[in-house]
């Protein structure tokens, strides 16, 4: 069991969010791991517990919550609930992501916002946070029940969303073709053809090259960085990723460009082992189908095997967990650090609990939390709005050598203001801390709103 160490200052903030936020159990957690390290900024800057800038930062400045009524393909109505949080505004539009999963709820989406702040702020792009989502299940739905949901779903939307507003994009559930949908309902309904106010779109309407791809690629170039901060590389390195989805797919892609070997691969059915270097075109094919589950690669390639237990059990050096919050548990922690794994970089949003973390920091194992290594798909989005704005479109080579940058700069960034307040080389403190006291700053300067 973790248990909170909070400097006293920050007790009562942190006492507040509790009984203000009661049973978000995801929200008391990533905000109490954002306040766990700010103990040494409040000695630097008292001024920013005098104007109440962390009580501020931690209470949304909006929470949408609407309903959400379809007509499936039976021609039954479903009233499913939909979110949006906008949680901070200081450095942009609010922005961020929205996810489709039945897990879905006001917790889910505060947590994400919460975190999309600082990653966001961490990005040094002109971006602001926030998350939505619904607690629709669509797998397994057809394409028509898909687009009625959108539509419905942004028949509510669009009055909060706009490129100077909130420009929020894909995740978990929320791929091209629902972004697609949603687009063409918000031009149906304003009349307008404003590609900024969503990002992910398809490349013919507005949409950045590599986009798609940024997240996962990024998430392999951070870690290149901290690789190559302690002298290694990738070469030879065995890397273990769960999920197999938008993130972990492109992780893998760029992983085996960088020299590493992707030997298991995991989704919500289990998970597959392949010491040869998973092959990444039929992993795609299997999961390209409806219903395909990554155990089916297995069957079909010689040498692979289904995995029993956990994947975090399969010896690596590095691990990405790049599949939901809280997927990597202390004994998954513990089964890394007894096989000898050194780098264990968050690709999903807070995929690693905090008994987890803990272990692993102890052990000396090298962790990067999610608000950095992951902030490599909201930097292409705000690339997106860019060329947007503009009205231009970059190549894919300008895009990609651009979110190389800004993952090497974070990771930068991480490592200095984690030596510059006493905690040399430790990853969470220091992108805790630049996200923060950017954010902070600009709302010292913007007065009390
Ligand atoms: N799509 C993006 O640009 C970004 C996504 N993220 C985060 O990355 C994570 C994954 O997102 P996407 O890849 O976009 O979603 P996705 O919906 O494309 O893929 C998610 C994958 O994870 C698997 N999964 C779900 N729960 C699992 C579990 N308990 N164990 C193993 N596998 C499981 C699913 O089967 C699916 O293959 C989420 O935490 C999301 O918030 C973070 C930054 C940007
Ligand atoms: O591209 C975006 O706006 C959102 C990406 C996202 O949802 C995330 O960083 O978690």
């Amino acid at each position: 069991m973790h248990v909170p160490q909070l400097d006293d200052r920050l007790q009562d903030v942190y006492d507040a969010v509790v009984h203000r936020n009661g049973g978000e159990d995801e929200f008391h957690q990533a905000v109490c791991e954002v306040l766990e390290t700010l103990g040494p900024v409040l000695d630097a800057h008292p001024e920013y517990l005098e104007s109440g800038v962390i009580e501020r930062l931690v209470e949304p400045e909006r929470q949408i919550v609407f309903r959400v009524p379809w007509v499936d393909d039976d021609g039954r109505v479903q009233v499913s609930r939909g979110f949006r949080t906008e949680f901070s505004s200081t450095l942009g539009p609010y922005k961020g992501g929205l996810r489709f999963h039945p897990s879905v709820d006001a917790g889910i989406v505060k947590f994400l916002g919460f975190e999309q702040v600082l990653k966001n702020a961490l990005t040094g792009l002109p971006i602001g946070g926030g998350k939505g989502g619904s607690d629709v299940d669509l797998r397994g739905r057809s394409d028509g029940e898909v687009m009625r949901f959108c539509q419905s779903f942004m028949t509510e939307l669009h009055r909060h969303v706009g490129e100077h507003t909130d420009v929020p994009a894909g995740d978990q559930g929320v791929s091209a073709r629902e972004i697609g949908f949603l687009f063409g309902q918000y031009k149906r309904i304003t009349n307008r053809f404003e590609p900024g106010v969503l990002t992910g779109k398809g490349l013919d309407w507005g949409g950045s090259r590599v986009r798609t791809e940024a997240t996962g690629y990024g998430l392999a170039y951070f870690v290149r960085e901290v690789l190559a901060a302690h002298d290694t590389s990738f070469d030879g390195k065995r890397v273990v990723v769960s999920g197999a989805g938008n993130v972990a797919l492109y992780a893998i892609e760029k992983v085996h460009q960088l020299g590493g070997t992707v030997v298991a691969v995991s989704d919500s059915s289990g998970f597959v082992v392949d010491d040869d270097g998973i092959d990444l075109e039929l992993l795609r094919e299997v999961k390209g189908g409806r219903g395909g589950q990554v155990t089916d690669y297995a069957d079909q390639r010689d040498g692979a095997t289904a995995g029993d237990g956990s994947i975090w059990q399969v010896p690596c050096d590095v691990a990405l967990p790049c599949a939901t919050q809280n997927e990597l548990s202390d004994k998954d922690a513990a089964a890394l650090v007894e096989n000898g794994c050194r780098v264990v970089a968050e690709g999903a949003n807070m995929p690693t609990t905090p008994e987890a973390v803990d272990l692993l920091r102890e052990a000396g194992v090298l962790f990067a939390p999610g608000k950095a290594s992951n902030a490599g798909g909201v930097a292409t989005s705000a690339f997106e709005m860019q060329q947007n704005a503009a009205r231009e479109s970059w190549t894919a080579d300008d895009v990609d050598g651009r979110l190389e940058t800004v993952m090497s700069d974070i990771h930068a960034r991480c490592l200095e203001t984690a030596e510059a307040y006493g905690s040399p080389g430790d990853y969470v403190a220091g992108a805790n801390i630049a996200g923060f006291r950017k954010v902070a700053d600009a709302m010292l300067a913007q007065g009390v709103v």
